[in-house]
Parts: structure tokens; sequence; C-alpha cells
């Protein structure tokens, strides 16, 4: 009989350590075991600084494990694995150049021909709805213009991976409901695992199939919680139903807890019950 196909992302019992400025160790994640299927949709959340970023640098091989394995389509990882899309909160787009040619841009550093790179990125351009601004300047874009031309820059290379660190969480509400649309839309379209680092719950389970709480630092997975809500998803509404609602009380219990420790530790004072 065949050996199940491996998972496309797995860490093995993975932590993480840091010189600290001044001396000393500081140990950032702590035997992180998690796995994650090809095409999966993995929000992690947990308290401010508990090390999900870390996490993240362990998948892509910007930052090896101290202890313990990260392993992509059953690789170990020693550099940067193939077909891994990063996004930031902070934009990457270049302020010299149109958003056509800085979408281009990745398919060119790649070794396509520039007709080639442009072509693909125009098609990307149109895919998150600016085609009509594909000549113009990052400085003359709205923030959520900014972060569809990101989303087009990490798609354009048809990431079998996407690693997104907070990546809207500088977008007015409204515009970050529709970013976080614009997001599954282009998902549901790919075949891409994405695993998504936020500070906000309710964007988590709104996109999520799996919400991964860590502890407060140094970062361990404290619950995983499958998130059964229908798919295509329209995260404005989703939030009003009583399946979410549910799944979101049951989250906040977990990851408060997780908050309520960081926050003592920070020397901040802890809030009332139910407040965030
Ligand atoms: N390159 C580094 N050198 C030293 N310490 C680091 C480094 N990267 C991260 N750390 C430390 O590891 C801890 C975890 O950081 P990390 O950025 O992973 O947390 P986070 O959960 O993503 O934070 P936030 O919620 O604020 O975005 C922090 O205390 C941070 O200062």
């Amino acid at each position: 009989m065949a050996s199940p196909a491996p998972p496309l992302i797995e860490l093995k019992s993975a932590t993480k350590r840091f010189p600290k400025n001044g001396g000393g160790i500081h140990t950032a994640i702590r035997d992180v075991t998690l796995s994650i299927a090809p095409g999966e949709f993995v929000a992690v959340v947990g308290p401010t600084g508990c090390g999900k970023s870390t996490t993240l640098s362990l998948i892509s091989g910007l930052a090896p494990a101290s202890e313990g394995e990260t392993y992509v389509r059953g690789d170990l990882v020693t550099g940067i694995p193939s077909g891994i899309g990063y996004m930031f909160q902070a934009d990457a787009t270049l302020p010299w150049k149109t958003v056509l040619d800085n979408v281009a841009s990745g398919p060119e550093y790649r070794g396509a021909p520039k007709s080639k790179a442009r072509a693909k990125a125009r098609e990307w351009v149109q895919r998150v709805g600016l085609g009509k601004f594909e000549s113009y300047y990052p400085h003359q874009l709205s923030g959520g213009m900014r972060k569809r031309v990101a989303l087009a820059q990490t798609l354009v290379n048809e990431p079998s991976i996407m690693l997104m660190d907070e990546p809207f969480s500088a977008l007015d509400v409204q515009t970050r409901q529709l970013m976080q649309q614009e997001l599954l839309r282009l998902w549901g379209e790919s075949d891409a695992a994405v695993v998504f680092v936020t500070h906000d719950l309710e964007e988590a389970i709104a996109l999520a199939d799996r919400v991964v709480v860590m502890t407060a630092s140094p970062a361990t997975i404290k619950a995983d919680f499958r998130v059964d809500l229908e798919r295509p998803r329209n995260v404005e509404e989703v939030r009003l139903t009583p399946e979410f609602l549910d799944l979101y009380k049951r989250v906040w219990d977990s990851l408060r807890e997780e908050v309520e420790i960081a926050r003592a530790a920070a020397g901040n004072p802890v809030p009332s019950r139910g407040e965030k």
C-alpha cells in the first residue's frame, strides 16, 4: 500500500533561541509541532511578541531552528524552499516602478524574459482589480490598492505556500474586510496553502480552515481549532452567524489566558473579562 503523502509543511518540536541584546539567550518559540496540508488556510494567533513571526521564519527558511526540524514537502528546510510567497504588514512595492513593473519584477528576477514577465504581471494586475491603474506609481494609490499590488506581487509567482504576517492590519476596517474577501477569492482559485498571522481573532476565524493558538512567550502551540464554516464565505456576514460566535467564544477563552499572562509579564494591567 502506498504511504500517505507527507504534509506540505511540518514543524517537529521546533525551538528557536536568539541572543539577547546585552547578553543571555531568549527562547522565542519552544517545542512547536505543527502540520499543514496542501491548500489549507491556517491562521496563527497569540499574544503580542509571543513568537508568531518567528514560526513563519522557520517555515520560510530565513531562520534555522535551534532544535527540532522544519520540513516542506517532506524535505528538511535548510534554505528558502521553492514556491514560498511572503506578505508582510509593510508594503514591499518599489516607489520608482509602476504597478505593472512592480508586479513584473518577481518573474523577471526569476529569469522570465521581459515580455513574458509583463504579460503575466498584466494578468495578475487585472485579477486583483487594478487593470486601470497599471501605469500608476505606488504613491498614487490608496492603502487598499497597494495591498492589491502586494497580493499580485506574491501570487504572480504562483506560490504553493503563502506566509502572511499581519498583511491587512494597517488598513481601516472596511478596506480590511474588502481585502479579506479578495484574499479568499484568490486563494480559492489557487492551490496554495496559507499560514496567516494575525492579532485579530475575527479575521482569523473568518478566513481560516484552522486557528492555531500560541501561548505567551516562549510560544508553543496551545490549541488548534477547526473552523467548520461553509465556503465560499462572505467575511462580513459570516461573523454574524451563531456558529461563528460560538467558535469565537471558544477560541477567545483559550487565547485570553495567554494574553493575560503576556500582559502581566510586561507589567501591564490585566483587563476585566471579555475585554480584548
Ligand atoms: N532576530 C532576532 N533577534 C533577537 N530576538 C528576536 C529576533 N526575532 C525575534 N526576536 C524576539 O523573539 C520574540 C518573538 O518575536 P516574534 O516577532 O516572533 O513575535 P510575534 O508574536 O510575531 O510578535 P507581534 O505579535 O508583536 O508581531 C520577541 O521577544 C522578539 O524580540
